[in-house]
């Protein structure tokens, strides 16, 4: 079939028109060789206006997968992920040990200069062994995706990497028109749902419900455990909540990201959409970064609320600071990180005392620890080594998980579950996913837990999920 020239031209170069049949070429060689489909990536300058938000909430070409990512604390952080080229889920606890074989496996059918591009993303669930709820039905317990297409900015602009699987019996010059079409159709914004308001969508979110946990649920919760380390049975258990929000429209995606983009100037805003669901939420919380092999990891665990003023603040902060609470707590997860990666990680640094790591609602501890991994390691590596930190679950670990399965009678799903990406030498970036929800349609879920230690105060600790729950509720009470 011909391609309409003057379509692509606009899309791509001549050059990268040659690249894109080259490459498709030269995969279905492979494809013919070794009897197994390969996977043709090619990366091209992309020229066009982008909006991130806009592009990921108007989801074009209809897909069942989507990644928006924004790192703030990166110069150019942007990601959208679109459509899935080859993607491996899990129902159960084997995913922790299956995913980086089938990432090698993935590895080795990328064919073209720009494999060396390719990004995986993968998302698990905070305790794959615990069964889905209603809640969280639809999803699975792990999701490891080669996206088809993925936007990413630099210092230039924009860059497209294109992903396709091919077989020895597909056509070359179909399989490019394909995707020329396409990037043509992200291209055609129609109209920006974003920011068409209708009237109807102007209803105020009804109050708050508290499902499954509940005020005096979650206190009882609190003080029980709080008493059980006391006894000696644990040294921290991070305890969890979560709290449904009913509209009587759909929520708008666009308006809670673009809510969380301004007033979040720091860490990571992410939303995974899944069939017709979307897990988004603002994490301050970076599980670990490797970058040629470097890793830098977040302690952050210790939490107060941010004053009125400057100086509010600042006595606030050094309250924390002054808190044996708050720093035994802390004291508690540097230790379990530490512990948990000494094996694979040299020259581990970290500064004897935390500092503050302000956000815009609440206040944190934080340490920050880097070292080195050699190349046999990845990223990935570590994530399995270090989720679940005494952060999100407590210490000992199995003891803690077992306490959060019978007290927190939810299943978390994703919340506190590790979610970032990867790339083909084993580099990459998870985050914690914490202040977040899980959207469908007119019903939000929102999660927040707070770490609890012998001396917690129930009061005190819900209240700390609620500052926890703020960055989300806010975003999507936006008109
Ligand atoms: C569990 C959450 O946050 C974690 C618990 C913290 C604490 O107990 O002080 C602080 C930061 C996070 O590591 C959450 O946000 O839901």
């Amino acid at each position: 079939m011909a391609i309409d020239q003057g379509k692509i031209q606009r899309l791509w170069t001549e050059q990268d028109e040659e690249r894109l049949i080259s490459t498709v070429t030269r995969a279905k060689m492979q494809a013919m060789d070794s009897g197994v489909t390969a996977i043709a990536c090619v990366q091209i300058r992309f020229t066009r206006e982008f909006d991130w938000i806009d592009s990921f909430e108007q989801n074009q070409l209809n897909v069942d997968f989507q990644v928006l990512w924004h790192d703030a604390d990166q110069p150019f952080g942007h990601m959208l992920a679109v459509g899935t080229t080859v993607s491996q889920m899990w129902q159960d606890a084997t995913v922790l040990d299956d995913i980086r074989s089938y990432w090698s496996s993935v590895n080795k059918q990328l064919v073209g200069e720009d494999a060396t591009h390719v990004q995986f993303f993968c998302e698990l669930a905070f305790d794959p062994r615990a069964p889905r709820d209603d809640v969280w039905s639809m999803w699975p317990s792990g999701l490891f995706t080669l996206p088809h297409l993925l936007f990413r900015d630099d210092e230039h602009g924009t860059t497209l990497l294109m992903t396709v699987a091919v077989t020895h019996e597909i056509d070359v010059q179909s399989e490019v028109e394909l995707l020329s079409r396409e990037v043509q159709m992200l291209c055609e914004k129609k109209g920006f749902k974003s920011r068409v308001k209708e009237a109807e969508d102007r209803v105020k979110v009804v109050n708050p419900t508290l499902t499954s946990t509940d005020r005096l649920v979650f206190q009882r919760a609190v003080a029980d455990v709080s008493e059980k380390i006391t006894q000696g049975k644990f040294a921290k258990v991070v305890l969890a909540r979560r709290v449904v929000l009913q509209r009587k429209q759909s929520f708008s995606m666009g308006t809670a990201l673009r809510d969380l983009q301004m007033r979040y100037r720091s860490g990571v805003l992410f939303a995974v959409m899944w069939k017709n669901q979307i897990f988004m939420g603002a994490t301050p919380e970076r599980l670990v970064q490797s970058t040629n092999g470097h890793i830098q990891i977040d302690c952050l665990a210790g939490t107060t609320i941010r004053g009125q003023d400057e100086q509010a603040d600042r006595e606030l902060a050094r309250n924390l600071l002054e808190s044996s609470k708050d720093r035994n707590e802390h004291a508690h997860v540097l230790n379990g990180i530490v512990q948990d990666v000494q094996d694979i990680v040299r020259n581990l640094t970290f500064p004897e005392i935390p500092v503050i790591r302000q956000l815009a609602n609440v206040q944190h501890l934080y340490t920050p620890v880097s070292g080195d991994i050699s190349h046999e390691s990845t990223v990935l590596d570590l994530v399995l080594r270090l989720h679940p930190t005494p952060a999100v679950a407590g210490l000992p670990k199995r003891a803690a998980m077992q306490e959060i399965r019978s007290q927190e009678g939810m299943d978390r799903g994703f919340y506190a579950g590790p979610l970032g990406f990867m790339d083909v030498k084993g580099d990459g970036a998870f985050n914690v996913a914490l202040r977040c929800a899980l959207i469908d349609d007119q019903q939000a879920v929102l999660f927040a837990g707070a770490g609890i230690v012998s001396d917690s105060n129930p009061l005190a600790e819900f209240a700390e999920t609620k500052w926890k729950l703020l960055p989300m509720q806010t975003a999507l009470e936006q008109e």
